[in-house]
């Protein structure tokens, strides 16, 4: 099915299900852009419009009142700059999430956003500026991050040796994170051969792994389903609740979503 035209449809049924922006037209951004990073077939990747706004309209109604955040800082991030030999990637670019907020890293391809998560993950060192982490750090790259010969129950036992947890905690803790991502990953697939939908599955996990206090999203849903991605936000929506500092990168300008703040890495001169 042409992607324009399930997209019409969605843009229908979302409003017969009543779901009012800006929630309608964030679905609409990411289920587009999805389609047109993966080039799945939109029925296969997200099923029949009108089932993909029952399961959006559903969600909208179960999200919880916002909490009002206002915890201690756990991330700073001040006047960072980082140059590619003679391009400027990030200019002076500063920014706090507090216990219990989610910040959304926001700009075109290219404007830096991965190169910023690196940087407040200590993997990518900034030319000039500081990055203070309150606590213990959880990172999820876009790629990559998983170990290609390991079934998921040793990345479990592995990172979550790393972090302090005894092998059976570290296996159980992994399996209820992939549930909540409604992932059974007991068995004997090793990481090459999962999908890269699961695969993404399965660096969240890990990110999530050891109860870390910040959490760094790089684009993490990428090729999940509908339900998957759904599944993403209420993750997100969680570890809010649970008093973490959460922040995600994402290509697209309007992921507002249950975010308190947004970190707009477009340089200004284009700017719409
Ligand atoms: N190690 C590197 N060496 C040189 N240039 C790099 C390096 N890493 C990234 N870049 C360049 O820096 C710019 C920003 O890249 P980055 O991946 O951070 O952007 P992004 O906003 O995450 O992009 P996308 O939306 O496509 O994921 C790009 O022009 C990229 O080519």
């Amino acid at each position: 099915m042409r992607h324009d035209t399930w997209l019409d449809a969605l843009a229908g049924e979302l409003r017969r299900h009543g779901v009012a922006e800006p929630t309608a037209g964030n679905v609409l951004a990411e289920t587009a852009a999805h389609l047109w990073e993966s080039g799945d077939d939109p029925l296969r990747a997200f099923g029949p419009p009108q089932a993909y706004a029952a399961t959006v309209a559903e969600s909208v109604r179960l999200e919880p009142p916002r909490r009002v955040p206002g915890g201690p800082v756990l991330l700073e991030v001040a006047g960072i700059t980082k140059r590619y030999g003679r391009r400027t990637v990030l200019r002076e670019v500063s920014l706090a999430v507090r216990a219990g907020e989610v910040a959304a890293v926001v700009g075109a391809n290219g404007s830096g956003k991965s190169t910023f998560l690196g940087i407040c993950a200590g993997l990518v060192s900034p030319d000039r500026g500081e990055v203070r982490v309150h606590g213990s750090l959880g990172y999820c790259p876009q790629g990559g991050g998983t170990s290609d010969f390991l079934v998921p129950d040793e990345h479990f036992l592995l990172v979550g040796a790393g972090r302090g947890l005894p092998r059976a905690q570290a296996r159980d803790t992994g399996r209820a994170g992939a549930a909540a991502l409604d992932w059974d990953p007991r068995g004997a697939t090793q990481a090459r051969h999962l999908s890269g939908g699961t695969r993404q599955k399965l660096n969240l996990v890990l990110a999530g792994l050891g109860d870390p206090d910040v959490l760094l999203l790089d684009e993490p849903y990428q090729g999940f389903d509908q339900g998957s991605y759904l599944d993403f936000w209420q993750q997100v929506r969680r570890w809010r609740d649970a008093g973490k500092a959460i922040v995600v990168v994402t290509h697209l300008l309007n992921t507002r979503d249950g975010v308190d703040t947004v970190l707009d890495l477009t340089p200004r001169e284009e700017r719409a």
